[in-house]
């Protein structure tokens, strides 16, 4: 008799493969099928949800526009928001394969408003920034290498996608955020784990869409954002500016220096 034919108007799922009797496979080989069978339903409910996420991102996309002006759709404060809530949910174990997932969700989400365009320059270590881009920025980001932050951040002013740029270099290129590039804003940073960032995302964030975390100021002087005992840490100085990270409680603005925040 030949099982593996069902009736076509069956609503029983064949589960085991077309060319196999279930009569001659080993118990351990039903065990596997069935574990196979199990991962094909969860597959199924996934791809319906994601593809519903990712149609209702596309409308978020038409939903929100910055109320300060044309700015990129990024949202950093969401992410935040999304990814936390995952994490706050998920077993321990599990935390680091949730958030690389999550990021992949995200970014392919934000995709559906159209393609991040993100540019990177890291003279002296290409490759970990690189990859701390793709890790942040999902597969969906269209990501390249560029040979000079000034051409990157008028690319990030200009609103055509992110730069992500070192910091540990000779070029102070960091002091044009409050010169030049005011428009633009620290977002995240790259190469934390338990250190300090190796290189900075900036972009045309809509100030309201920054991430909480510790603020990133450029300050005349040593004493940047220094202002009642916050903590804080030097990331770089060049002719009398600093680039730190403070936990003071500084808006991003001219005033005291703040050009961002990293979550
Ligand atoms: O909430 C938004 O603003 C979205 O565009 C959705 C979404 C997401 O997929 O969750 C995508 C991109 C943003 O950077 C933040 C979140």
């Amino acid at each position: 008799m030949t099982v593996s034919t069902l009736n076509p108007n069956s609503n029983l799922k064949q589960v085991w493969p077309a060319d196999m009797n279930p009569a001659d496979m080993t118990p351990e080989q039903m065990a596997l099928t069935a574990l196979r069978h199990e991962i094909d339903l969860i597959d199924d409910q996934i791809l319906e949800l994601f593809e519903r996420r990712l149609a209702i991102a596309a409308s978020v996309g038409k939903a929100k526009d910055a109320p300060h002006g044309p700015h990129t759709k990024l949202r950093p404060d969401r992410e935040q928001t999304v990814l936390g809530r995952m994490l706050g949910q998920c077993q321990p174990e599990n935390a680091e394969a949730v958030a690389g997932l999550w990021r992949e969700i995200v970014g392919w989400g934000l995709a559906r408003q159209g393609t991040l365009q993100v540019q990177v320059w890291a003279p002296n270590d290409p490759t970990r920034a690189f990859d701390g881009a793709r890790q942040r920025f999902g597969m969906a980001a269209d990501i390249r290498m560029v040979r000079d932050p000034q051409a990157a951040l008028a690319f990030a002013a200009e609103g055509h996608g992110v730069a992500v740029l070192a910091v540990n270099t000779d070029d102070a290129w960091w002091v044009g955020l409050r010169r030049e590039w005011s428009s633009l804003s620290v977002f995240d940073g790259f190469g934390l784990g338990g250190g300090q960032p190796t290189a900075l995302a900036v972009g045309k964030i809509d100030p309201p869409a920054l991430p909480t975390g510790r603020r990133v100021v450029v300050a005349a002087g040593g004493d940047a954002g220094d202002g009642g005992g916050a903590r804080r840490w030097g990331l770089a100085t060049d002719h009398g500016w600093t680039l730190a990270l403070t936990d003071a409680d500084l808006a991003p603005g001219e005033v005291e220096g703040c050009v961002g925040a990293i979550g």
